[in-house]
């Protein structure tokens, strides 16, 4: 019988099996080449939970330029097209919906290799809440609802745009809704150097970047002659493992790296380093679930914007975790629905005329209220004057009311973590909870708010 090693060796040398999913990716990065499109040391690759993103395939540096997408090689409204149609006032969206649908949906399009790598409509339907049932919206948290009903008025509005060109072309709205959302999660703003206003525009490649919070995206950036990519950092993913090695109070040789079998032998020897072996491990997985055919790699990603969870899961689909459970510092629990029905229509008033009405949020990351939640409970709990005082310095006038303050907070935060574990009970409980995608990200949602309450009630 062959060894372990000899086994290893043997699939080492084998032909690496080129599946279906890598050829097209393959098919589009070399269109994108062929089309201007400048790739330095980054390849798309399967990524858990995330559909596709880039990986590295070589250290990168920091300053480096991954990624350059000339303007040639933008998908464009078409202008033409829109004018003739009458379509030359629709939203932004829209018109480039409609340009998307006509000449991706063609029957013999040049651009299907592109369409191929991108996700599929019933992609959408699991992640997108504007597709999902109006009895799986209903479990949305509340300042998810807010957003969503604009994001649904928007939608309509550019359907009523659209559904004359759509008939006229022999298109459904169900096509026109998956280019719409192909727009709403994949398109750039571009406004050429010399020529008038800017517009929507899809840019090859870059497309296929995931999103991380402030701080750990790579600098995309408008140049004259296109869109370019730069590296925030240095990416050198054997390099980093090395470095957590050497904290280890173990040493796996580097060449063992890829299996993950040595890991698990380790595991039952080691007691203590667990941390460590943590971040080692979960590096590992990043290995194991890229594609196998790639040099190990890091994610690049890029910070579509400083943006909430909720935000992110209207808009995009998806909501930003980390394995850890470390919320996201650009997170916030909004706490517009606690906090205004118990301020009276007197204080909500007051409220109103300094501007302070509304807009209140927990950070997770940090623990800490902002300053709007401050003024507003303070309006409940100080005389006129000591608010005032409170607005205008930020410092209460003669004793300090913080502690006041949050404990007003833990208790109508304790009443509200009582609703959230019923809603999360009942979602549990529903007939048709499966563990479907939408209901595993609403649990998810709700678990980060109700960790996010628990923490400031119990710190
Ligand atoms: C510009 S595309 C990025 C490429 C995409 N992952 C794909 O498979 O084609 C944006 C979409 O990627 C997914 N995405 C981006 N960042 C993500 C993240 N941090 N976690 C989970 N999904 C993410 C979301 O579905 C989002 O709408």
């Amino acid at each position: 019988m062959p060894t372990r090693a000899a086994k290893r060796k043997k699939v080492a040398q084998s032909t690496p099996a080129v599946s279906a999913e890598d050829d097209k990716h393959t098919t589009f990065t070399n269109w994108a080449v062929n089309h201007g499109v400048e790739i330095n040391g980054v390849k798309p690759a399967s990524i858990p939970d995330r559909g596709v993103g880039l990986l590295t395939t070589k250290p990168v540096k920091e300053g480096d330029r991954i990624l350059f997408i000339p303007e040639k090689a933008m998908f464009k409204p078409d202008t033409a097209l829109l004018r003739r149609e009458t379509l030359d006032r629709a939203s932004p969206q829209a018109q480039l919906a409609v340009s998307a649908m006509l000449k991706f949906g063609a029957k013999d399009s040049s651009l299907k290799l592109w369409q191929d790598v991108w996700p599929t409509g019933a992609d959408f339907e699991d992640s997108m809440p504007m597709c999902w049932p109006a009895s799986t919206q209903e479990f949305l948290p509340p300042p998810v609802q807010q957003p969503l009903a604009r994001q649904l008025a928007d939608y309509r509005n550019d359907w009523s745009s659209a559904r004359r060109v759509c008939a006229q072309h022999g298109f459904i709205e169900r096509e026109f809704k998956y280019y719409w959302m192909i727009v709403n999660s994949r398109s750039f703003h571009w406004k050429p150097p010399r020529g008038k206003g800017g517009s929507m525009v899809m840019c090859p490649f870059i497309d296929y970047m995931n999103h991380g919070p402030s701080g750990s995206g790579c600098n995309v950036s408008q140049s004259p002659k296109g869109y370019e990519v730069v590296a925030d950092r240095d990416y050198d993913t054997l390099h980093n493992l090395q470095k957590v090695i050497h904290h280890l109070p173990f040493y796996v040789p580097v060449h063992h790296l890829r299996n993950p079998d040595c890991i698990n032998m380790r595991n039952d020897q080691v007691s203590a380093g667990e941390s460590s072996l943590n971040i080692f491990q979960s590096s590992l997985s990043e290995f194991a679930h890229a594609d196998t055919t790639a040099e190990p790699g890091e994610e690049v990603l890029a910070t579509y914007g400083a943006h909430s969870n909720d935000k992110l899961l209207v808009h995009y689909g998806f909501i930003c975790s980390s394995k850890d459970g470390t919320p996201s510092p650009d997170d916030e629990i909004r706490l517009d629905q606690l906090i205004i029905p118990i301020l009276g229509a007197d204080i909500q008033n007051q409220l109103q005329d300094v501007g302070y009405l509304g807009g209140y949020a927990l950070s997770p990351a940090s623990n800490e209220i902002c300053f709007k939640t401050e003024v507003a409970v303070r309006a409940t709990l100080l005389t006129s004057n000591e608010w005032e005082y409170f607005i205008a310095s930020g410092e209460d006038l003669s004793v300090d009311k913080s502690a006041e303050v949050k404990r007003y907070l833990e208790t109508l935060f304790a009443e509200h973590c009582k609703h959230v574990k019923e809603t999360m009970e009942k979602l549990r409980g529903l007939d048709e909870y499966s563990g479907s995608a939408p209901h595993t990200t609403l649990l998810l949602r709700w678990t980060q708010v109700l960790e996010g309450l628990e923490t400031f009630i119990n710190t």
